[in-house]
C-alpha cells in the first residue's frame, strides 16, 4: 500500500504529465491558428494601402519561427486600427456620395417637372437624407437617379410627334430606365434613330456626372479608370460618350463594392468571432489544469481532423463560395466538438468539485479539531507550569526561566539578582487556624509580592512556604530596597483569625549573580538575609 507521502508525489507527477500534455497540444493549435491567420491575411489584401502594408508585416511575422506574441499584439492592434480607419473612411465617403446625389436630385428638381416626377425625385431626395444607404446601396440609388432624370429629361426636350425618331436621350433612357420605352410614347425604331443633340442639357448632364466621378470613394485600383472617364467628359463627350460614361460609372462601382467583397467581408468577420471563440474555450481549457487525458485527447483528434479538411480546402484553392462553405462547415464541426469536451469537462469538474468539497469539510473538520487540541497542549502546558493554589509558575516554569535569564546574564553581563521569600512560622498558623488558614496566607502573600513586583521581575512558587524571585537589570543594593518594601507591605496586609489580628511577615534572602558563583549556590543558599528578620505575631 502507498504511503500518503507516495501518493502525493505519484499525484504530481500525473498532474505535471497532464500538463505537459495540455501545452504541446495548446501550442500545436496556437500554430494551426497561425496558419488560418496567414491564409485570412492573404485573402483581405488590397482594400487599403496602409492595411497592406501592415498586413505584410503580419504576413512576415506569422512566417518566422517562434512568433514573438508581443510584437505580434501589438501588429493585430494596428491592423484593427487601421480596420478601424477604413471604416472611418468608408463612412466619411459614404456621407460625401450621398451629398452629391442629394446635390443632384435638387438641380434636377429645379427644372420644370410634372409634379409626379417631382414626387418621384423629392421621395428619393428623402430617402438619400435619411442616410440608411450604405455603400453597396449606391448602384441601386444611381440607377434609380438616372431613371428620374430621363423621365425629367425627356419631359424638359420631347422628341417632336411628327418625327417619331428618339434623341440620345431616348436611348439613354432606353438602357438606364426600367420602364420600357414605349411607355413614354416611343417604339424600338424609333429609339434606333438619331437626331441633333441638345447641348445644354448633354452639357448640364455631363456636368453632373463629371461631379460624381470626382466624388467617387472608389479603391486606389480603379483611380487609372476614373481619370480616364474624366478626360472623356473634359473633352466633351457626345450623347453616346455620355452613355458610355455613364454605364462605365455603374460598372465601376458595381466592380468596387461587389457582392462577393461584402459576402467576403461578412464572412471574414464571422470567422474572426469564430475563430476568437474558440481561443477563448482553448483558453478557458488550458486554465483547467485538472481536465482528463482522454477528453484532451479526443478533443485533439476532432480538431486536427477539422483543421486538416480546412487546411485540404484551402490548399485546394476553389472559388469563394465553396471556400466559404468548406470552412464553415468544419468550423461548426470544430466548435461540437468543443461543445462536447466542455459538457465531459463540466460533468468531470462537477463530480471533482463534489469529491473536493468533501475533503475540504474533512480538512475543515480535521483543522478544527487540531485548533481544539492545540489549545488543550497550551492549556495542559500552563497548568503543568503553574502552580494550582497560587496561580503562580511553579517550580518546573521557575527552572526554565532561571536557565533564559542565566544564559541572558552570560551574554549581558547586566547584573541579575535572585532571592528567596519564606513565609515565616506558617506551620505555626497551620497548626493554630489550621491548614485552609496556612493556605489563605500563602495565596494572600503570593498575590501581593506578585503585585508589588516589578515588570521584568519573576515570582515563582518554590514549594511549601517558599517563593523564589528573579530581578534582572538590578543588582543586590537595588533588589534589597525593592525587596524591602515588599517585606514592609507584606507585614501591613490585613490577616484576621478568629477574630484576631494576625500580623504576617515574610523572611527574604538575596544574592547577587557575578562571575564564578555558581546558580546553585546562588538559588539555594541567599548570601544576603534581610536586614530585618520577619517575624510572626500575633497582636491584639
Ligand atoms: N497550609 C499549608 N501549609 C503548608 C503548605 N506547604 C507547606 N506547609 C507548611 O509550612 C510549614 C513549614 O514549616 P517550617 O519549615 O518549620 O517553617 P515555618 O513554620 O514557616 O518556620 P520558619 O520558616 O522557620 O519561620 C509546615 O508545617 C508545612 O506543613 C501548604 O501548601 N499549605
Amino acid at each position: 500500500m502507498l504511503s500518503e507521502t507516495e501518493r502525493w508525489r505519484q499525484k504530481y507527477f500525473d498532474q505535471l504529465a497532464t500538463t505537459e500534455q495540455e501545452e504541446t497540444s495548446l501550442r500545436n493549435r496556437m500554430r494551426t491558428l497561425e496558419r488560418l491567420l496567414f491564409r485570412v491575411t492573404a485573402a483581405v489584401q488590397g482594400v487599403d494601402s496602409e492595411l497592406d502594408c501592415e498586413l505584410l508585416e503580419l504576413h512576415a511575422l506569422l512566417q518566422q519561427e517562434g512568433t514573438d506574441l508581443v510584437v505580434l499584439d501589438t501588429l493585430v492592434k494596428q491592423v484593427e486600427q487601421s480596420v478601424q480607419g477604413l471604416d472611418r473612411r468608408r463612412q466619411r465617403d459614404t456621407e460625401t456620395v450621398l451629398g452629391t446625389l442629394c446635390s443632384l436630385v435638387d438641380q434636377l428638381l429645379g427644372c420644370e417637372l410634372p409634379e409626379s416626377h417631382k414626387a418621384a425625385l423629392v421621395d428619393l431626395g428623402n430617402r438619400l437624407q435619411q442616410r440608411v444607404a450604405g455603400l453597396q446601396r449606391y448602384p441601386v440609388l444611381l440607377a434609380e437617379y438616372g431613371r428620374l432624370q430621363a423621365q425629367a429629361l425627356q419631359q424638359i426636350a420631347p422628341p417632336p410627334p411628327t418625327a417619331r425618331k428618339a434623341g440620345f436621350l431616348d436611348r439613354f433612357f432606353s438602357r438606364v430606365a426600367l420602364d420600357s420605352p414605349e411607355h413614354y410614347g416611343y417604339t424600338a425604331g424609333d429609339l434606333a434613330a438619331t437626331d441633333p443633340e441638345p447641348t445644354a442639357i448633354v452639357d448640364q448632364l455631363s456636368a453632373s456626372l463629371r461631379s460624381l466621378v470626382e466624388q467617387l470613394p472608389l479603391p486606389g485600383a480603379m483611380h487609372a479608370e476614373l481619370s480616364q472617364l474624366k478626360s472623356r467628359l473634359d473633352a466633351g463627350a457626345d450623347s453616346e460618350a455620355l452613355l458610355d460614361v455613364f454605364d462605365a460609372v455603374v460598372d465601376l462601382v458595381l466592380s468596387a463594392l461587389g457582392r462577393g467583397q461584402q459576402e467576403f467581408e461578412l464572412f471574414l468577420q464571422s470567422l474572426d468571432e469564430r475563430l476568437n471563440g474558440i481561443q477563448q474555450v482553448l483558453d478557458r481549457s488550458q486554465a483547467n489544469h485538472s481536465s482528463s487525458r482522454n477528453n484532451n485527447a479526443e478533443l485533439q483528434h476532432a480538431v486536427r481532423r477539422h483543421v486538416t479538411n480546412l487546411q485540404a480546402s484551402m490548399q485546394a484553392g476553389p472559388d469563394v463560395e465553396s471556400l466559404m462553405s468548406t470552412v464553415n462547415s468544419n468550423l461548426d464541426s470544430i466548435l461540437d466538438s468543443l461543445d462536447r469536451f466542455m459538457q465531459k469537462e463540466a460533468e468531470r469538474e462537477q463530480s471533482a468539485d463534489a469529491q473536493l468539497g468533501e475533503l475540504q469539510q474533512r480538512l475543515s473538520q480535521m483543522e478544527e479539531d487540531s485548533r481544539e487540541l492545540q489549545q488543550q497542549v497550551i492549556r495542559e502546558q500552563q497548568r503543568a507550569l503553574t502552580d494550582a493554589l497560587t496561580g503562580l509558575p511553579n517550580r518546573v516554569a521557575y527552572e526554565q526561566r532561571a536557565q533564559l535569564e542565566l544564559q541572558r546574564w552570560d551574554r549581558n553581563r547586566c547584573p541579575l539578582t535572585v532571592a528567596v521569600l519564606d513565609i515565616d512560622k506558617l506551620k505555626a498558623i497551620n497548626d493554630e487556624y489550621g491548614h485552609l488558614a496556612g493556605d489563605k496566607v500563602i495565596q494572600l502573600i503570593s498575590k501581593e509580592v506578585a503585585s508589588l513586583l516589578g515588570e521584568a521581575d519573576f515570582i515563582a512558587r518554590y514549594g511549601g512556604e517558599e517563593f523564589v524571585i528573579l530581578l534582572p537589570e538590578k543588582d543586590l543594593a537595588a533588589a534589597a530596597q525593592a525587596l524591602e518594601k515588599v517585606q514592609e507591605q507584606v507585614a501591613r496586609l490585613p490577616f484576621h483569625f478568629r477574630n484576631q489580628r494576625v500580623r504576617i511577615t515574610v523572611s527574604i534572602g538575596l544574592c547577587e549573580m557575578y562571575q564564578g558563583r555558581s546558580w546553585w549556590m546562588c538559588s539555594t543558599k541567599p548570601i544576603r538575609p534581610c536586614t530585618r528578620p520577619s517575624t510572626m505575631a500575633a497582636t491584639g
